[in-house]
């Protein structure tokens, strides 16, 4: 059974694991993307092209760990960042110094025709607004190419809360999330954007005392 958490619980349960129960940042990181690839890795897709975007808060952290691992098994991969990389957060800077000695080079722009699958590493449980129009454009314009998405946590545009589209939502094949089902992902729009829900265990552990809102738990697919 999978318990079901809004976005504000999945953040006190992060902040939880790494304050107090002493996890590091980078090794839930790690797990996350860990745990997209295995899923990557027992799916059929074509992976001649992988075009990574990503964003500049956790989410995206994990896209570049993402990016890196497939990289390292040899897999043509483009990391395209949407956003100004100078904003983002230090989890996000981490990685970024790690690709580069890789040799993995970020891509500028990226053509979605040439993907053969796309992970969407934008926005996850931190989403609290509207999308910014410029990117409600790239995902209204990828939607539209129809080409096979694996969203990292929840689909971006999707509130993980309540499964509002907050301006436009990137449409997934899989949705691959990580500890316990937001609720964004089972109702609303939600529902029918997020495609195959598969819920990972990456270490997260919750308070003894820790109450969830909805106490109904949910038969694991
Ligand atoms: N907390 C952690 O350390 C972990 C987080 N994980 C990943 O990190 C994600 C959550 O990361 P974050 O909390 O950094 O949040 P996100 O990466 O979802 O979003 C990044 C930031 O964007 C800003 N933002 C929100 N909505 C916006 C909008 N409409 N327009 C412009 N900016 C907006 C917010 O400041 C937010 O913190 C999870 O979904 C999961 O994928 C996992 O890597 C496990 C560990
Ligand atoms: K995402």
């Amino acid at each position: 059974m999978t318990q079901l958490v809004t976005a504000a619980e999945m953040q006190q349960i992060d902040k939880y694991t790494i304050d107090t129960i002493g996890m590091p940042q980078d090794v839930l990181i790690e797990r996350a993307a860990m745990a997209v690839l295995d899923v990557i890795g027992a799916s059929r897709f074509d992976l001649t092209h992988v075009l990574v975007l990503a964003g500049l808060g956790n989410n995206g952290a994990d896209g570049v760990a993402i990016a890196r691992l497939l990289y390292a098994q040899g897999i043509n991969v483009s990391l395209q960042f949407v956003g100004n990389v100078n904003r983002a957060k230090d989890s996000v800077k981490r990685q970024l110094a790690i690709i580069e000695k890789h040799g993995l080079i970020r891509s500028e722009k990226s053509d979605f025709n040439e993907a053969t699958l796309i992970v969407d590493a934008i926005f996850g449980v931190g989403l609290n607004n509207v999308l910014p129009e410029g990117l409600q454009k790239m995902i209204k314009a990828a939607n539209h190419i129809e080409k096979p998405v694996v969203a990292v946590d929840i689909p971006t545009g999707i509130d993980a809360t309540t499964g509002e589209i907050r301006g436009a939502a990137l449409k997934a094949h899989t949705t691959v999330s990580f500890g316990f089902t937001k609720v964004g992902l089972t109702q609303q729009k939600g529902s029918s954007l997020s495609g195959n829900i598969i819920i990972k265990d990456v270490g997260m552990l919750i308070p003894d005392d820790f109450e969830f809102s909805i106490q109904k738990k949910l038969p694991v697919a």
